[in-house]
Parts: C-alpha cells; sequence; structure tokens
C-alpha cells in the first residue's frame, strides 16, 4: 500500500467509522458481514474507475449448435466449424466470452442461490464452524487476499468431487499427498444436496466448453479431457455485500485465474470487469440473464504455448446492493506437470514456459491467499523460459 498522504488517511478514518455505523443485520441485527478497515483499501493506481463502461464487452457466444434436439443434453452435434471460429477468435482476443444457450438448466443454480442465501446470512460464528484453514482450503472464509489487499467478499468453496489429493505442503521436493474433504455446514440443510446437483450441471459445460477450445488449437476434441479425470475442480459461492466505501476497495482484486478453464454465473448486479487486452482498459461485463461467462485460465495459457492468455480481470463493488457469482474452476488432476502441449512447439515455435506440478502450484497458491505476505505470490510467469 503506498505510504498515504492525510487525506487518504482521514479518507479511510470516515469510510471505516461508516462501515461500523451501517453494519448490515444480516440474520440478527447487530451482526455484520464484513467491518471495513485499512486492509481493505487499496492502492490508488489500482482502485474503481468511476467512470465505468459496458460497451466494447466481451464476445457473446451461442451454443445452440451443440444441443441435441430436444432436451438439450449437450450430447449432441459435432460443433460447426463457424462456432470453433468464433471460440477461437474470443480466446485470442479477449481471453474472455459469455455463452447463451448453453443447455445448463437453471433450477439447480436457482437452489444454490437460495441455499447459499440463507448461509451467507448465518451469524459469523455459525459460518466460521466450516471455515477453510492452512491445512485445508475449502469451506468459509471471510479473509482472502488477492494481491495481499483484502476481498471485500465472503466465500464457500467446495470441490466437485466429495475428496481430492493435494500436496501436503508446497515445500521444494514435497511427496507426501494429503486429502482434502468438503465441509458442509449443519445449516441449511439443503446447501449440500444443491451444490452437488448444480456441480453434475456445470460439469458438463465446462467439458464441452474444452472440447470446444482443444477444437480451436487444431487438436482432437478429446485431447484435454484425460487431465481432469481425477479433477482438483473447485466450486466457489461469492457474496459481495454492500460496501461502505466502493471507491476504496475490491470485491477481488485484479488477478488472473490459475486453473484451466473458469465457467462463472452472476447475478444481476454486475460488478465484474475484464482488462480488455486491445487497449488495457477496464470492461464491466453486463450481466445477461441465463448465459456463464467463461474465461482462459493460466493452463490453458501454458498448454496454448501463448496463443491464449489467462487474462486479469477483477470485482467492484457498491454500497447499496449485494451481489452472488458462482464460479467453477476447472482444475486437473494434482499430478499434471503443466507444459506447452506437444503438437503446438516445434523449433520454429519453442516452449515458451518450463514445465510445472499443478498440485504444488495449487498449494502454493491456496497457502498464499490466506493472509498479507508482503511478496507476490506465485504465477506462471515464474516458469517462463527467458528470453520469451
Ligand atoms: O465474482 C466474480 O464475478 C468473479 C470472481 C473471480 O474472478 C474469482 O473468484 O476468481
Ligand atoms: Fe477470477
Amino acid at each position: 500500500m503506498e505510504t498515504s498522504p492525510g487525506s487518504l488517511y482521514s479518507e479511510v478514518v470516515e469510510a471505516v467509522e461508516r462501515g461500523r455505523g451501517r453494519g448490515r443485520g444480516r440474520g440478527s441485527a447487530s451482526i455484520m458481514v464484513l467491518e471495513f478497515d485499512e486492509t481493505f483499501v487499496l492502492d490508488i493506481d489500482h482502485r474503481p474507475n468511476p467512470i465505468v463502461s459496458e460497451s466494447g464487452s466481451i464476445p457473446l457466444v451461442d451454443l445452440s449448435p451443440l444441443l441435441a434436439g430436444a432436451g438439450g443434453d449437450q450430447r449432441g452435434s459435432p460443433a460447426p466449424s463457424s462456432l470453433v471460429e468464433q471460440v477461437e477468435g474470443a480466446c485470442r482476443d479477449w481471453g474472455f466470452f459469455q455463452v447463451v444457450n448453453h443447455g445448463v438448466p437453471s433450477g439447480p443454480l436457482e437452489r444454490v442461490r437460495s441455499a447459499a442465501e440463507e448461509f451467507f446470512a448465518l451469524a459469523a460464528e455459525e459460518k466460521r464452524r466450516v471455515r477453510r484453514d492452512e491445512e485445508n482450503p475449502l469451506g468459509y472464509n471471510d479473509k482472502e487476499y488477492t494481491k495481499n489487499v483484502r476481498d471485500w467478499k465472503e466465500m464457500f468453496d467446495f470441490t466437485a468431487n466429495e475428496r481430492i489429493l493435494i500436496p501436503a505442503s508446497a515445500e521444494p521436493g514435497e511427496k507426501r499427498l494429503v486429502e482434502i474433504k468438503n465441509r458442509w455446514p449443519e445449516y441449511p440443510p439443503e446447501l449440500r444436496e444443491a451444490c452437488k446437483e448444480y456441480t453434475k450441471a456445470v460439469e458438463g459445460l465446462a467439458h464441452k466448453l474444452l472440447e470446444l477450445i482443444s477444437l480451436t488449437l487444431n487438436l482432437p476434441a478429446k485431447r484435454l479431457n484425460g487431465y481432469f479425470e481425477e479433477s482438483t475442480s473447485i466450486i466457489r459461492l461469492l457474496h459481495y455485500p454492500p460496501c461502505p466505501s466502493p471507491h476504496l476497495a475490491m470485491g477481488v482484486g485484479r488477478h488472473k485465474d490459475s486453473g484451466g478453464l473458469t465457467v462463472l454465473t452472476q447475478d444481476e448486479v454486475g460488478g465484474l470487469e475484464v482488462k480488455r487486452k486491445s487497449d488495457g482498459e477496464w470492461v464491466r461485463i453486463k450481466p445477461i440473464p441465463n448465459s456463464y461467462i467463461v474465461n482462459v485460465g493460466a493452463i490453458i495459457q501454458v498448454w496454448s504455448n501463448d496463443k491464449y492468455e489467462s487474462v486479469e480481470h477483477r470485482v467492484a463493488v457498491n454500497s447499496e446492493k449485494e451481489r452472488f457469482s458462482v464460479p467453477f474452476f476447472l482444475n486437473p488432476a494434482h499430478d499434471t506437470m503443466v507444459r506447452p502441449l506437444e503438437e503446438l512447439v516445434s523449433e520454429e515455435a519453442p516452449a515458451k514456459y518450463h514445465e510445472y506440478n499443478w498440485g504444488m502450484f495449487f498449494k502454493a497458491r491456496k497457502t498464499s491467499n490466506f493472509k498479507n505476505l508482503g511478496v507476490e505470490n506465485l504465477q506462471i510467469s515464474h516458469f517462463r523460459k527467458e528470453g520469451c
């Protein structure tokens, strides 16, 4: 954080006071969701822009050609070349796109949303019973840091597979694995079932999108699926409460997603912003009912040897409305060695990255988001070969 001039200091103090004064009673009138303090305050350069542009936003892709007749169960037709071309352009120019007519029914998401609302409305002590810790990053968390600044959000993480294996630590040479399990709260009891049902629905879409991306790289549709059989995929229920000082903080600070692919649904409030590759401007993604936002993660950036990029994005908050979103992070098995795909490298186009182990990367990132470490956390740029 930059050294604060007097005016900034008093602005922060005022914001903290305002935050105390207007603690929103959810569950009980005295319960505050988050209390504003200086850990939320971003450097001036990284604060939200006062003027938000929704124009010139990410491409919209209609997936109806993939749906199989009545019922739209997504097992249907091979992707037509026009669709592959659209997805290729979107991945190359934006790293982000929005899909409609995707075949995911709306019922499971509605049930997750209503159970999540009940969960987040519980008293803080109740939510903290299923709080994540340094060993197991799954469960509830209201103190996540992005680039060492605290996010104005609370969240609940669970894995698509009920248990997954990850390295015991991110120490070099670590050979031990630990099994981590989902932590389900007692209340509301329907949360677990709703989450399972939703996972099944959205996982199918994520695999379809992976196949499309594989085709855009001139690879067979199923070329990448094997990496995800023992997936470490995570679904995150995100709640952004109204923020007393939305011009000082972010719901999620600027970052790049580190897994394979992210498939996200947001409600009608909006706030997600993407850094446009063409000019570096932050562009707000306009919520479209019943759509999903898809973005390329760092693994696809490495696999594609930089044809595609995991693009920076962030979430602005506001002082009036709470917001919900649910990202699905499609992640491979812990033992996946990530490196540019051999079909895409040659003497003329040599690999731009050294290989790395996904499990170790995942563990290092999960540990670093836990607190302000004062240093940059692990990024794929650390594996970039010299001169590339
Ligand atoms: O809430 C959102 O719209 C985006 C969240 C996000 O980018 C993330 O959790 O990685
Ligand atoms: Fe993200």
